[in-house]
C-alpha cells in the first residue's frame, strides 16, 4: 500500500491539495486561488473549469513537492465547500451554468415562495435545515427554471446534479461515477436525514427531477479510481465530506458532545450529537456529520458569516493594517476595547437571530477611541458571535461543552483564542495539524483503504498545539456578553430593503 494519502480541500477562494503521511503529518502542501464571478449584486458563481484544473495543479503539484507518484498514494479523499451547486451535461460533461456559490442569494425568490407555500415546517423537519438560499436545493431550482430548455434535458435524465465532491469525483473518474456522500447531501434541502434517502416530497416541493441527483454513499468508501491518465496510474478515491464535517472529523471530534470551531473568512461551530438528530430551537442546522463503519453520526451546526472577514475589513477597507495578521499586534496595544462594541453584521445576522436587515455598528465610541480599540472590538466580536452559538448549541442538544477544538486562519490569532477561552469560559484547544479539513478528508479515506484501522487510531494521532484557558471570572463574562447583547440589538432591524 502506498505511504501517503492525498487530501483535496477545495475551498470557496481556492483549491488545496496535501499529502499525508500514517502520522497524520502533512508532508507536501500546494494551494492555487481562482477567480470569484460576481454577475449581480447577491450573485456569486464560480466557473466548474476554474475549479476542476485549479484542484488538479495542485494534486499533480503536491506528488511533485514531494516527489512521489500514484504508488505511493493508498487514496485520495476530498473535502469541499458546501453547497455550492452544478449541474452538467451527463453525455459531454459540459456544465449547464457556472456553478451558483453557497454565498449567492440567487435563489431568494424560490425561498420566498416555498415559505408563503408553508413548505417550510416540513423542510426543517425532513432535512433540519432552514429555508435559505445559502443550501444546494433552491439553487438547482434556479438553474431549471433560468436556462433554457435545461428542465426538459433534466427529466429526459441527461442532466446530472452535484456538490463540489460529485463533480469533482465524476471529473477525477473520467465521468463513471456519479455519487456524493452523506453529509454533503444533508445540504441540499432534498435529503431526509432520518430516513437517509432522496425525499420524494421534498423533491417534489423543490420541483427538482429524481433523474438528476448522485447515490449517496458513506464517506469512507472506495467510490472508484482516478482516471490513469490523471496521475499516470488510478488511485483510489475512498472519501468524502463536506469541509466543516471534514475539519470536525480531523479535530477528532468523534463523541457525542465533542465541538469545534473554524475560524476562516466565516466561523463555522459544529458539535457531535452522536447517533440521533437534535432538532433546533435556536434555528441551527442539524446535518450529518459522516457515515462510517455502517453508522451516521449527527452534529448541529452554526455559523458566524463574517469572522477573519471583519479583519480583512481593517486591511482592505479602514487600512489601519497591512495583513491579517498584524492585526493581533495592533488590538494588543491596548488592554481593553475601551467599551467599544463592534458587531459585524456586514451581510446581516445568522444564527440565532437570522436578521437579514440587521448592518454592522461600532457603539462606544469615545474621543480617547483608537485603532487598536476598534481592532481589538473587532476581534472580540468574532468570539462573542462564537459564544451565543455555543449557547444556542448547548441548550438545543442539552450538554455542556468540555473545551472547544479549534483551526482556520484565525485561529492563529493567541489574543483571540485567549479572549474566546475568556468569553465561554472554557479551555480552547488549538490542534497542532492546523489543516484539520484535509487531514479529516485524508482521514476518511485512509480507513476505507485500511491505512488506519478505526478511530481510535485516529484519536491516538491527534494532538494538540496549545490550549488557552479562561482567565476572566464569570462576573465579568456575564457583564461584557450583556453590553455585546445590547450592541447586537442597536445593529439589528437597520437595512431598509
Ligand atoms: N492572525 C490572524 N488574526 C485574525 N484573523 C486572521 C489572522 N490570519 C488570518 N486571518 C483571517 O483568517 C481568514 C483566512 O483563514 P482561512 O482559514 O484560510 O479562511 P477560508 O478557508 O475561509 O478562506 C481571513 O479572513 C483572514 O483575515
Ligand atoms: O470554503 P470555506 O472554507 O469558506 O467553507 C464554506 C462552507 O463549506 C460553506 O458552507
Amino acid at each position: 500500500m502506498g505511504k501517503y494519502v492525498l487530501a483535496l480541500d477545495q475551498g470557496t477562494t481556492s483549491s488545496r491539495a496535501i499529502l499525508f503521511d500514517k502520522q497524520g503529518q502533512p508532508v507536501a502542501v500546494s494551494q492555487r486561488e481562482f477567480p470569484q464571478i460576481y454577475p449581480r449584486p447577491g450573485s456569486v458563481e464560480h466557473d466548474p473549469e476554474d475549479i476542476w484544473s485549479s484542484q488538479l495543479e495542485t494534486a499533480r503539484d503536491v506528488l511533485e513537492k514531494a516527489g512521489a507518484s500514484a504508488d505511493d498514494i493508498a487514496a485520495l479523499g476530498i473535502a469541499n465547500q458546501r453547497e455550492t451547486t452544478v449541474l452538467w451535461d451527463k453525455t459531454t460533461g459540459i456544465p449547464v451554468a457556472n456553478a451558483i456559490v453557497w454565498q449567492s442569494r440567487v435563489s431568494d425568490p424560490i425561498c420566498r415562495r416555498l415559505k408563503q407555500e408553508g413548505c417550510e415546517p416540513t423542510i426543517r423537519e425532513k432535512t433540519g435545515l432552514v429555508v435559505d438560499p445559502y443550501l444546494a436545493g433552491t439553487k438547482i431550482t434556479h438553474l431549471l427554471e433560468t436556462v433554457p430548455g435545461l428542465r426538459r434535458r433534466a427529466e429526459a435524465g441527461s442532466v446530472l446534479f452535484g456538490t463540489i465532491d460529485s463533480y469533482l469525483l465524476w471529473r477525477l473518474t473520467g465521468g463513471a461515477c456519479h455519487a456524493t456522500d452523506y453529509s454533503n447531501a444533508s445540504r441540499t434541502l432534498l435529503f431526509n436525514i432520518h430516513s437517509l434517502g432522496w425525499d420524494d416530497e421534498l423533491l417534489q416541493m423543490l420541483d427538482v427531477p429524481r433523474a438528476v441527483l448522485p447515490e449517496v454513499l458513506p464517506s469512507s468508501h472506495v467510490y472508484g479510481s482516478t482516471a490513469p491518465e490523471l496521475f499516470g496510474k488510478p488511485i483510489p478515491v475512498a472519501g468524502m465530506a463536506g469541509d466543516q464535517q471534514a475539519a470536525t472529523f480531523g479535530q477528532a471530534c468523534f463523541d457525542c458532545g465533542d465541538a469545534k470551531n473554524t475560524y476562516g473568512t466565516g466561523c463555522f461551530l459544529l458539535v457531535n450529537t452522536g447517533e440521533r438528530p437534535v432538532t433546533s430551537h435556536a434555528n441551527l442546522l442539524t446535518t450529518i456529520g459522516w457515515h462510517l463503519d455502517g453508522k451516521v453520526t449527527y452534529c448541529l451546526e452554526g455559523s458566524v458569516f463574517i469572522a477573519g472577514a471583519v479583519v480583512q475589513w481593517l486591511r482592505d477597507g479602514l487600512k489601519v493594517i497591512e495583513s491579517s495578521s498584524e492585526v493581533e499586534r495592533l488590538a494588543a496595544t491596548v488592554s481593553d476595547s475601551g467599551g467599544v462594541c463592534f458587531v459585524p453584521a456586514f451581510v446581516g445576522l445568522g444564527a440565532p437571530h437570522w436578521d437579514s436587515s440587521a448592518r454592522g455598528t461600532i457603539v462606544g465610541i469615545t474621543r480617547d477611541t483608537t485603532a487598536g480599540h476598534l481592532a481589538r472590538a473587532a476581534l472580540e466580536a468574532i468570539a462573542f458571535r462564537s459564544r451565543e452559538l455555543a449557547l444556542a448549541m448547548q441548550k438545543d442538544a442539552d450538554l455542556s461543552l468540555e473545551n472547544l477544538k479549534v483551526d482556520g486562519g484565525a485561529s492563529a490569532n493567541d489574543l483571540l483564542m485567549q479572549f474566546q477561552s475568556d468569553i465561554l469560559g472554557v479551555p480552547i484547544v488549538r490542534a497542532s495539524v492546523a489543516e484539520t479539513t484535509a487531514l479529516g478528508a485524508a482521514q476518511l479515506a485512509g480507513l476505507a483503504v485500511g491505512m488506519w484501522g478505526d478511530t481510535e487510531e485516529l484519536r491516538r494521532i491527534w494532538k494538540a498545539e496549545r490550549t488557552f484557558n479562561p482567565a476572566m471570572d464569570s462576573d465579568e463574562r456575564e457583564r461584557r456578553f450583556g453590553i455585546w447583547k445590547k450592541a447586537v440589538g442597536r445593529s439589528m432591524d437597520w437595512a431598509e430593503d
